[in-house]
């Protein structure tokens, strides 16, 4: 029997160009009321052909708001101090209020030393420790994009979600971790499942909230969902697709799609929910590392 689709789909896409629309105006209000364009710089070290959608995106969008984008290509036999001074380069140039390291790096360099590098209120990841230990202890973190993104989801959707129970699946540093604790800041009841959680189909069928970030494909399968739960899917998967054409992909999450929305009240689709969301995030957090190296309350731009 095929499944319906009730499920509200979350427009990523529609969302994070009404965001961009709003880092727009600030930038503009940015050169207006103070003279500073922000600036945000890309260092991308060695040739990873499936971020390079990626990487155009960020580009042309950093200038669709009015920012300065920098952009920096680094051969993938770029050693550690090579980098490390890169980093040392941009944490000193005032021109540049953001800067983000594309990950993963090259296996000669310590993807740890060079995040804790980057001076934190540049780092618009949000990936530094001082950054995770303030967004852990309620100070005035740069908060992790994706994980933004995904609050910014909910939020849109759910409004207050005060006593709901949310479950992350996938316990990373970028997103499982953060996103945990930004569920938590919203009165969120929080479990955090992994590759060694007992019975992860109870688990989940448990939440409210489904935030799914393990990077394996259509993991999440669509009958452990509780009935009108919201469904957050940050998976991007590229998998081989015969019935499209001998050597075809297609894109899919971390969650079994069809059968996860004729249960859920809302759900993301992928591409076009999660992913266009960090970008747009990135941008925003742009802006906050401005505000925040200016002394400026972005409540007046
Ligand atoms: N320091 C660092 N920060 C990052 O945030 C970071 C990184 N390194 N390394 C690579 C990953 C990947 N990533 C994506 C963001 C958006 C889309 C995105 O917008 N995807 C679209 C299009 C997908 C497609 O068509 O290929 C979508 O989901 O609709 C994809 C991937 C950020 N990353």
């Amino acid at each position: 029997m095929p499944t319906e689709t009730t499920a509200k789909i979350i427009d990523g896409k529609a969302f994070s160009a009404k965001v961009r629309e709003g880092v727009a105006k600030d930038v503009a209000s940015l050169k207006e009321k103070h003279g500073i364009t922000p600036g945000l710089a890309v260092v991308i070290v060695g040739e990873d052909p499936a971020s390079q959608v990626y990487v155009r995106n960020k580009v042309k969008q950093t200038g669709e708001t009015g920012m300065n984008s920098f952009h920096f290509e680094m051969p993938d036999t770029t050693s550690q101090e090579e980098l490390l001074a890169k980093v040392n380069e941009l944490n000193e140039d005032p021109a540049v209020n953001g800067i983000l390291v594309q990950l993963p790096l090259p296996k000669q360099i310590d993807e740890a030393s060079v995040i804790n590098a980057i001076a934190p209120e540049k780092d618009v990841d949000g990936f530094h420790v001082i950054n995770s230990g303030l967004l852990a202890t309620g100070g005035d973190a740069m908060v992790p994009c994706t994980p933004l993104g995904c609050l910014l989801m909910l939020q849109d959707t759910l409004g207050d979600m005060s006593g709901k129970k949310a479950i992350v699946v996938g316990r990373s540093n970028i997103v499982g971790k953060p996103m945990a604790q930004l569920l938590l800041d919203a009165n969120c009841t929080v479990t955090i499942a992994h590759s060694r959680t007992k019975d992860l189909a109870a688990e989940v069928a448990q939440a409210d909230i489904v935030v799914a970030a393990v990077g394996r494909p259509e993991m999440v399968k669509g009958d452990w969902i509780k009935e009108g739960a919201t469904v957050i899917d940050v998976g991007i998967n590229r998998i081989d697709a015969p019935e499209r054409g001998e050597g075809k992909t297609r894109l899919v999450g971390d969650v079994e799609f069809e059968t996860a929305a004729a249960r859920a009240g809302a759900i993301t689709p992928v591409p076009g929910g999660v992913g266009p969301m960090t970008i747009a995030c990135l941008l925003k957090n742009t802006v906050t590392a401005t505000c925040r190296q200016n002394n400026i309350d972005p409540d007046t731009l």
